[in-house]
């Protein structure tokens, strides 16, 4: 059996609000493998969000265990987190918005010069070529739409070549084609590359996009659907929010 790139074992997430606990995170057990497509589903307060923040080395569990490429993050401190996202995690979250005094390509080549890594001009222009904006490189965020501009945040998550790209909501501000034209990025990433994808999202039509779909009601992995039609997710989706 192959290791997996990402394994989670009995995650648990707790968080102290006012006098009483929430419990964002009940005891989560999954592994996903290498060059795997995941989607992260469930309704509104599931944990969804939790669960990538505490995978990703952004948030620290209240118990259970992490492992992202070999690593136990459990094992790092901050600095160590602080590489580990630097050098083997890419994101595409709508909190980790682009610099606006800063171009495109300029954008796309700061996570690995804050590692201490120069990008060559050619690695730069080559990855915003991948995402279709070659010509817009020396645009600044505030002369991109919106969907040009998750293109350059999915570029910069890219560049660098991580073993895993975490991304949150990727599509939701996004119209149909470019959304689509997101995932397809996404999907190649994993298919291509082999890179390991986990997104959140609410939306039916790009979870099924994903090689599987993990359900989570009330922090709990309440099921996981394989190759799933967007038609099986949505109604799958209905019956959870239904017992929710
Ligand atoms: N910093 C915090 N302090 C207290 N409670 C929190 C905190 N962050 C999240 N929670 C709670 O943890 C639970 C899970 O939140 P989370 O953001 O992970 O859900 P989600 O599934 O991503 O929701 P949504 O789809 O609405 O974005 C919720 O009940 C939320 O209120």
């Amino acid at each position: 059996m192959t290791t997996p790139m990402v394994s989670i074992r009995e995650l648990r997430r707790e968080y102290d609000a006012g006098p009483s606990r929430v419990t964002a995170l009940d005891g989560v057990t999954v592994d996903l493998a290498a060059g795997t497509f995941t989607a992260v589903m469930g309704p509104s307060g599931s944990g969804k969000s939790t669960l990538l923040h505490c995978v990703a080395g952004l948030d620290r569990p209240t118990s259970g265990e992490v492992t992202v490429d070999g690593v136990h993050l459990g094992e790092l401190d901050e600095t160590g987190l602080t590489v580990l996202r630097r050098e083997r995690i890419g994101f595409v979250f709508q909190a980790f918005n682009l610099i606006s005094s800063l171009t495109a390509a300029q954008n796309v080549a700061l996570p690995a010069r804050l590692a201490g890594r120069r990008l060559s001009p050619a690695d730069v222009a080559a990855a915003l070529g991948d995402v279709g904006l070659a010509d817009r490189a020396r645009h600044r965020p505030v002369e991109l739409s919106g969907g040009q501009q998750q293109r350059v945040a999915i570029a910069r998550a890219m560049v660098t070549k991580p073993a895993v790209i975490f991304a949150d909501e990727p599509t939701g501000a996004l119209d149909n084609q470019t959304s689509r034209r997101v995932l397809e990025l996404l999907r190649e990433l994993a298919t291509v590359r082999g890179q390991t994808i986990v997104m959140v999202t609410h939306d039916p039509v790009a979870a099924a996009v994903a090689d599987s779909v993990l359900l989570l009601t009330d922090g709990r992995l309440v099921d996981r659907l394989d190759g799933a039609s967007a038609e099986a997710i949505a109604a799958r989706m209905t019956r959870a929010e239904a017992t929710w």
